[in-house]
């Protein structure tokens, strides 16, 4: 029954033995013993607590100007903006911001609107577990989710205003009480990496700031209608213990940024909020309801039932332009071993490599027998950390071909923010011919091939989004380690060249809220829960959507990883079983070309 998600745990030691990997940067210079030259080196945590203050679109105070504060390799601006017919001072932090920026000509779209190939090019695959035993399904069901959630934040103004501050209300700034209690009392993840991570990926595609056109009104929400039996895209019922749900989605809709973890010092204030339209696949797997705007598709060759979203409501996003970022290229292994031997990592070797005009920090990195009479700062001429650290403080990592992150960067600094005349089309115009599409994947970078295990796997669930007599290619992927704060803003994953092949992407670890948003900025997006086991496919149309991850859940009753957990009793699980309470993993893989 679990196959998928243990599978993934079998090959989780090799997913964090990618040749890249990359930390915050002010994180990977606090973790590798780095001080901050001339300044004063604050600790981590106070840190994070600052930028972790404000919400994305978070209004503050009446103000006027704009400006950006970057503080110890984390950034947020304050800008003046006009809310309500009034203009006040908006703290944005990690907004994502890609807009559909690719002009018209470049971008690869699909050829022809084609219904029945959209089936299968926009793919969310879903794994559904049996309940555990005892569970009463109907019941879970039936209840009402938002007596139990609480929003953080208070009076934030006009949440529709904005649809991305109506996403923050409605879901990404759900709370409950027992996950605030777990960040407080746990060291708060730094809740902008990932986000960071995405802001490189989504800057070659980033416009400033614009005021909100045609803004739209909140969705309506999908409601459930009762299922017609002769409907024919139903499936035939699987066997119950296989149970894995495949969703499709025709057109996706695009999710907005994030919401701030909590800052440690202040309570935050906590008000209600509703989680009943967020999708829950589970449920409607359990259940003969179907949701309007929802269908199911039959499959040939795919064993699991398909679900496809049939309309899309849009959102929007707001830009924010900054980023500094510190990329490291160096293959890791046994990060987990690692950490349960009480390892640590030494910079064995510090070395730049160039890569045309960019110099990437590349370094050897090892771990070695921790010793107890040397402290993690006093390596002697090496930069170490424990790999207990550095699994907590891991954001993100990458598989197979590599991207050049930096040089993405660069460029966008050059093209959007340097004064080369133009209107901002023209400049996105010229930032992409030039670059994106000649420059995204670089060839030359090092790297390993992803495993074939993963492989495997991703061509077994991509089959659904694959043209007929077509096998996915898995080139690369993208490893997302998700602590209890941690989000990923709204994006669109365009580098690759053929959109027409999906992107297959796991869920394994807490339970998340995923956002599906539209091809614009402005489309409010869908909300849906991503379960341990899930898998998302998105290809062709889907691949100009918009979409995110505005929060995990990490308390003991909504997390559920309890099933998970039950696998993993042996002595030498626990710091596997540790991670897995507090985190959620996604690999989503691509084939490039
Ligand atoms: O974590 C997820 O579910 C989505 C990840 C994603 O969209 C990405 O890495 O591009
Ligand atoms: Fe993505």
């Amino acid at each position: 029954m679990r196959w998928q998600e243990r599978r993934c745990y079998d090959i989780l030691e090799e997913t964090t033995s990618g040749w890249l990997w990359m930390l915050e940067k002010r994180e990977t210079e606090a973790a590798l013993g780095y001080r901050q030259s001339g300044g004063r080196r604050r600790p981590l945590e106070a840190v994070v607590a600052k930028v972790s203050a404000p919400m994305a679109g978070d209004v503050r105070e009446k103000g006027r100007g704009e400006e950006e504060v970057h503080d110890g390799g984390y950034a947020r601006a304050e800008r003046s903006e006009v809310f309500g017919g009034r203009r006040q001072r908006v703290i944005v932090r990690s907004i994502s911001m890609c807009p559909a920026a690719v002009p018209t000509g470049t971008k690869k779209s699909l050829p022809q609107r084609n219904i029945e190939e959209e089936r299968r090019q926009f793919a969310v695959v879903k794994a559904v577990f049996p309940p555990a035993p005892g569970g009463d399904r109907m019941k879970e069901r039936r209840r009402k989710p938002p007596s139990e959630v609480v929003v953080a934040g208070g009076k934030r103004g006009g949440p529709l205003r904005f649809n991305i501050r109506w996403a923050a209300r409605k879901t990404i700034g759900a709370r409950i009480p027992a996950i605030d209690s777990s960040v407080h009392s746990s060291i708060p993840a730094p809740a902008t990496s990932v986000d960071r991570r995405r802001t490189l990926l989504e800057e070659r595609c980033t416009a400033p700031n614009q005021p909100t056109r045609n803004q739209k009104g909140p969705p309506s929400g999908l409601q459930r209608s009762a299922t017609n039996s002769t409907n024919p895209c139903l499936p035939r019922p699987g066997p119950p213990s296989a149970k894995t749900l495949i969703l499709l989605f025709l057109f996706l809709r695009m999710p907005s940024s994030k919401v701030g973890l909590s800052n440690c010092r202040k309570k935050p204030v906590l008000n209600q909020t509703d989680l009943s339209d967020v999708v829950d696949f589970h449920a409607i797997l359990e259940s003969v309801d179907l949701i309007d705007g929802i269908f199911r598709l039959d499959c040939p060759g795919f064993d699991r039932p398909v679900f496809c979203f049939r309309d899309r409501p849009g959102t929007n996003f707001r830009f924010f332009d900054s980023t500094s970022l510190t990329a490291i290229y160096g293959p890791i292994s046994d990060l987990f071993a690692a950490v349960q031997n009480k390892k640590i990592l030494v910079e064995a070797e510090n070395t730049v490599l160039s890569l045309g005009d960019d110099k990437i920090h590349s370094g050897n990195y090892i771990f070695s027998e921790s010793n107890a009479n040397t402290s993690v700062e006093a390596q002697g001429s090496f930069k170490s950390v424990s790999a207990s650290t550095l699994l907590r403080k891991l954001r993100w990592g990458t598989l197979g071909l590599q991207f050049n992150w930096s040089k993405v960067s660069d460029q966008l600094r050059l093209r959007i923010t340097g004064d080369q005349g133009g209107n901002l089309n023209e400049r996105q115009g010229n930032f992409h011919t030039a670059n994106c599409w000649s420059r995204n994947y670089d060839f030359t970078l090092p790297h390993n091939k992803i495993p074939e295990k993963l492989c495997q796997l991703a061509k077994e669930m991509a089959v659904p989004a694959m043209p007929s007599g077509e096998e996915f290619q898995p080139e690369a992927a993208i490893v997302n380690y998700f602590g209890p704060s941690d989000m990923l803003g709204g994006h669109l994953d365009d580098m690759e060249a053929d959109w027409s092949k999906p992107i297959v992407s796991i869920s394994l670890g807490c339970k998340a809220i995923f956002l599906l948003g539209g091809t614009s900025r402005e489309d409010v997006p869908v909300s849906m829960f991503l379960r341990s086991g899930d898998i998302v496919l998105m290809a062709g149309k889907a691949r100009e959507c918009f979409h995110g991850v505005p929060r995990i859940f990490t308390d003991d009753k909504h997390a559920e990883v309890s099933v998970l957990l039950s696998q993993f009793s042996g002595e030498d699980d626990c710091c596997i079983t540790d991670y897995i309470k507090n985190s959620r993993i996604n690999i989503n893989i691509r084939q490039v070309n």
